[in-house]
């Protein structure tokens, strides 16, 4: 079966700044996501992966060269273009959460499933992530892991085409961690939305279907994982 291909980026550009200050965060990236896959981008710090993700997002737009989201040109697109394409097929996972810290868990999943076209219902989400028993709490009343995880219902509540993720253990110590990654994992497997987690740390790269790495705003390496690695047996 030929997988199905979601994005698809050619020789793709990004700079920052001009003339002699100018740094070219993306220097030429060709990169192929399919459908349902579960892709690791590692990279060291400033090797370009934020800015990757947020132009497959919709969130910045390219100096030059191409990147689809199926037979959309997201370099083309025009503000109001992207705005629609982020509502209706992206899902966010930052390092800090972004909750509103004056609804509970329900209600900040609520927020988002109240606008969507096909969402899930928010107990459902939470239920995916792990957080059933708390979903009538508020922010202030879980810790920085079970927050990421409301985050991660937030995300996928609305079942979205692809869930892409900055950094989403960044903030966290390891044991909190893998509890975050196994949400992933389950939301991954369980609603079939291809999945990009962003990351520096190298053993998150075994739960992931593939790996693609970036250095200096270019692809260096990509592998394929034989099987995917549970999240509870990663350690770092
Ligand atoms: N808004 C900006 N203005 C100027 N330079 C920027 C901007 N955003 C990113 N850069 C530069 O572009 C390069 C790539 O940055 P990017 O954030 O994409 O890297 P990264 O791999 O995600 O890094 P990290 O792991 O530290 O988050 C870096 O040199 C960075 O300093």
């Amino acid at each position: 079966m030929v997988a199905e291909s979601v994005f698809r980026t050619r020789s793709l550009t990004k700079s920052y700044g001009e003339g002699d200050v100018r740094i070219w965060a993306l220097r030429g990236v060709d990169l192929d996501l399919y459908a349902g896959e579960l892709v690791v981008l590692l990279g060291a710090s400033g090797s370009g992966k934020s800015t990757l993700l947020n132009i497959l997002g919709g969130l910045d737009v390219p100096a030059s060269g191409e990147v689809w989201y199926r037979d959309i040109d997201l370099s083309k697109a025009d503000d109001r273009a992207l705005t629609a394409y982020r509502r209706d097929y992206v899902g966010f996972v930052f390092q800090f959460y972004n909750l509103i810290p004056s609804l509970t868990a329900w209600e900040n999943v609520a927020v988002v499933t109240e606008i969507a076209e096909h969402p899930m219902p928010p107990g459902d989400a939470l239920g995916l992530v792990g957080l059933k028993e708390r979903m009538h709490h508020f922010p202030a009343q879980l810790s920085g892991g079970e927050q990421q995880r409301v985050a991660i219902a937030r995300a996928i509540a609305k079942c979205p085409e692809v869930l892409l993720c900055d950094e989403p253990t960044g903030a966290l110590d390891s044991s909190t961690g893998i509890l975050v990654l196994e949400a992933l994992e389950t939301a991954n497997r369980e609603t079939g939305t291809t999945t990009v987690i962003i990351t520096h740390n190298a053993s998150i790269a075994q739960m992931a279907d593939r790996v693609i790495t970036l250095s200096d705003g270019m692809i260096s390496g990509e592998t394929r994982n034989a099987t995917r690695a549970d999240p509870r047996s990663l350690n770092w």
